[in-house]
């Protein structure tokens, strides 16, 4: 999954410079450099888990209207971006994951059904981690998480993007 050869080790990411860390992070969190910027101030990490933590607090503390902007920075499911070939590497391989480049007609007339009735509910994207899921369940869970409250899927949506961002540093570090 990694674009890095090998993965770095938690000393050698505890002296990187601020540019370094921001290249290496700055797409943990989907488009969001601004994570990395911060989290690069709580250096140095005791373990990999302490850097995890970092990011997860990152986005815990933002403001309700903030955590809306995180959700809108990722890509649809199966959807255009992924059409065109135009997805960041990590979501390409996440959504090939759970299978999402082979769905039938019919499993993408109904996803595209689902996330447009979700997206004209909540006026952001449906976030799931993909790695975590498979048609199936992502189908079942647009259907579930449709009837929530906009808070509550809020919250949701952003504990899916903690599940993905801590997926992409296991990517990364070594263990
Ligand atoms: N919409 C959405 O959930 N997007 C994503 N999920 C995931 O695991 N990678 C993504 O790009």
């Amino acid at each position: 999954m990694a674009s890095l050869t090998s993965k770095i080790s938690i000393s050698e990411i505890n002296s990187l410079s601020d540019k370094q860390f921001e290249s290496i992070f700055g797409g943990v969190i989907e488009l969001c450099k601004d994570a990395a910027v911060q989290v690069k101030k709580k250096c140095p990490f005791q373990s990999l888990e302490a850097l995890c933590d970092a990011f997860q607090t990152y986005l815990q503390d933002l403001s309700l209207e903030d955590k809306v902007v995180i959700l809108k920075l990722h890509p649809d499911l199966a959807g255009r971006l992924a059409d065109l070939g135009q997805l960041t590497q990590e979501s390409t391989e996440e959504q090939k994951a759970a299978g999402l480049d082979k769905l039938t007609s019919e499993q993408k007339r109904i996803l595209e059904e689902r996330k447009n009735r979700y997206n004209e509910k909540f006026d952001f994207p449906f976030i799931i981690c993909a790695r975590e899921n498979k048609i199936q369940s992502i189908m079942e869970g647009l259907q579930v998480r449709y009837e929530n409250s906009y808070k509550e899927e809020v919250a949701i949506g952003i504990n899916e993007v903690k599940k993905i961002c801590r997926l992409r540093i296991l990517d990364i570090v070594k263990e």
